[in-house]
């Protein structure tokens, strides 16, 4: 199983890294990989968790297909959506949050339906990677951990994006169109 899941995190950090490489050349740099010490943290702590279990408790991951099953729902969703959210932004996606030259609102494609389905995939792929491990700790950790992170990113973001389109984003757009993550 776990084998799975390292694939599962090669192909997310890779496909970061070309998208920025194909289309945002000029934002290339290491955070383009989205490897943070926070974030190699709580990864560490997911595998500990896994193979503590396996060792000690004697899990037998093929005891718990479904969950395995929502898992991988959970991250081809996720993956689904961040990647279409990056693509109808093209060359005006960026990792960072843009202080000043925003290239753009876009309220189109699946920005018409979700404002933010960049952090809504990542947040699906996050919880999908351990209920692929069936690890109980981490689920809730990376749950609530990474619900609170996109918390204070959008709002950070919003709030700039408020500053360059004031009116247009709040009343058009902001109170329109869903967040995409749940009670945000
Ligand atoms: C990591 S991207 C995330 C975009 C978006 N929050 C999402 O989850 O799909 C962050 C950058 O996207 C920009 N951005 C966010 N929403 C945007 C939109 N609707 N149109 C254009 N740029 C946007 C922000 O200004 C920021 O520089």
């Amino acid at each position: 199983m776990y084998r799975y899941f390292l694939i599962v995190l090669f192909t997310f950090h890779i496909s970061e890294l070309l998208f920025i490489c194909i289309y945002c050349r000029q934002e290339l740099s290491w955070s383009s990989t989205l490897c943070s010490l926070p974030y190699a943290s709580a990864m560490l702590f997911a595998t500990m968790e896994y193979w503590l279990q396996v060792y000690y408790f004697g899990k037998r991951p093929e005891d718990w297909k479904y969950c395995r099953l929502v898992g991988m729902v959970f991250i081809v969703a996720g993956e689904c959506i961040r990647k279409l959210g990056m693509f109808t932004l093209g060359s005006k996606f960026s990792h960072r949050i843009r202080t000043r030259d925003h290239p753009g609102l876009v309220t189109r494609g699946i920005y018409g339906w979700i404002r933010h389905p960049a952090y809504c995939g990542w947040f699906l792929w996050c919880i999908g990677t351990q209920l692929l491990l069936v690890n109980p700790i981490s689920c809730i950790l990376f749950a609530v951990l990474s619900w609170k992170f996109f918390r204070d990113r959008i709002r950070w973001e919003e709030e700039t994006l408020v500053g360059f389109y004031g009116v247009h984003f709040q009343e058009k757009y902001r109170n329109k169109v869903w967040s995409g993550i749940p009670f945000i």
